[in-house]
């Protein structure tokens, strides 16, 4: 490995690199060439794709619409990908809005009117619908009508309208969020899960193939243990560690120059960042490892809450470095190591406690 010592000043340093969400208009353009359109092409989620592949199957041979999809999960993990996917694979056309977008009912009433026959309709970040748009959506998914008012005052008169049989594909980071009466009227709630470590690499070896970069298997296993589980993460990661290869290592990404941009990046071997430190940091230091509840927590690291509760704990939470109980979060023992410090207590009194 060749590494050369010119500057490295031209590559770009985001916010944080392992933010989940997408990160600028010039990420969505690049995120959309690296996204997979057919199911077969989706790696990983079994579960979800392994339905979803039946029921699409099923509806297709009846020339029906396929029943309305709710698609949870954290950010960057595929649900716009997959939504995209069920409009390709039902070979009908997708229309794209968001729950914040929907201002007025008349907003998704012409939106609705104007699919065509078994079409897609996603609605992203679909717990921030208003209610009065979420009343329209209502008699639209069960009977595919809406109910409009026309005109004002007491000359105003309700009048229905038919719809083409369509499929609502609704996205959200927060199904707790959904009414019941919403959450009620879809037929297939799919969960993604984070991505494990063999997936991720798999995507990463697909990206670099598309992105045109000369990737070693060892490189990509190295880039996919540190994304965080998230397709969105290990794709900025391979473009960064990209950068860094192009400059210092004549453009073979091999596992030492991995680690090595990687670590350039401030992101540890296990994927935490400076958010992630300073989080775990906060409870450790400031609260005694917890528990600690989560509004004193974004008061400490100058945070929002939705912030730590969509994007920085969920992840944190399921590699098991922290607990959420209704006290409030602890910091685990492999926390506690993790910043090089010994558990209170020793292991025995914690596990008890755990
Ligand atoms: N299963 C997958 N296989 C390959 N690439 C994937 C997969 N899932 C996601 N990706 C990649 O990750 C990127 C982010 O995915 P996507 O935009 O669908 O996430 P999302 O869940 O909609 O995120 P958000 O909650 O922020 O809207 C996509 O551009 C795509 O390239
Ligand atoms: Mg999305």
């Amino acid at each position: 490995m060749a590494i050369h010592s010119d500057s490295l000043s031209s590559i770009p340093a985001p916010e944080r690199i392992v933010a989940p969400q997408s990160a600028s208009p010039n990420e969505d353009s690049i995120e959309r060439a690296l996204r997979p359109r057919a199911l077969d092409e989706y790696i990983g989620q079994h579960r979800v794709r392994e339905q979803l592949e039946i029921f699409i199957a099923a509806a297709r041979n009846r020339n029906e619409a396929l029943d309305h999809v709710l698609l949870f999960g954290p950010p960057g993990l595929g649900k716009t990908t997959l939504a995209h996917i069920v409009a390709h694979e039902m070979g009908v056309q997708l229309r794209q809005t968001s729950g914040p977008v929907l201002e007025r009912p008349g907003d998704l009433a012409a939106l609705l009117t104007n699919l065509e026959r078994n079409d897609v309709l996603f609605i992203d970040e679909i717990h921030r619908l208003s209610p009065v748009v979420e009343e329209i959506l209502y008699p639209a998914l069960e009977d595919f009508q809406i109910d409009i008012l026309i005109g004002e005052g007491p000359g105003a008169r309700s009048v229905k309208i038919d719809l083409q049989p369509f499929t609502l594909v609704g996205a959200t980071t927060r199904a707790g969020m959904l009414t019941n009466p919403l959450r009620d009227r879809f037929g297939i709630v799919s969960r993604l899960e984070f991505y494990n470590v063999e997936d991720l690499t798999h995507i990463v070896t697909r990206s670099s193939q598309l992105l045109k970069a000369n990737t070693s298997p060892q490189g990509a296993s190295e880039i996919a243990k540190r994304a965080r589980g998230t397709p969105r993460i290990a794709n900025r990661l391979l473009r960064r560690v990209r950068d860094y290869a192009q400059v210092r290592a004549d453009g073979k990404i091999d596992a030492d120059v991995a680690a090595a941009a990687l670590s350039m990046l401030e992101v540890d071997p296990q994927g935490l960042d400076v958010m992630d430190r300073k989080l775990l940091e906060a409870i450790v230091h400031k609260f005694d490892g917890g528990p600690v509840g989560v509004d004193s927590l974004a008061a400490a690291i100058g945070e929002e809450r939705d912030t730590i509760e969509d994007v920085i704990e969920p992840f944190l939470i399921q590699q098991g470095y922290l607990q959420r109980t209704p006290r409030g979060r602890i910091a685990t023992q492999t926390t506690w190591r993790h910043l090089g410090l010994t558990p209170p207590g020793g292991p025995d009194l914690f596990s008890a406690a755990g």
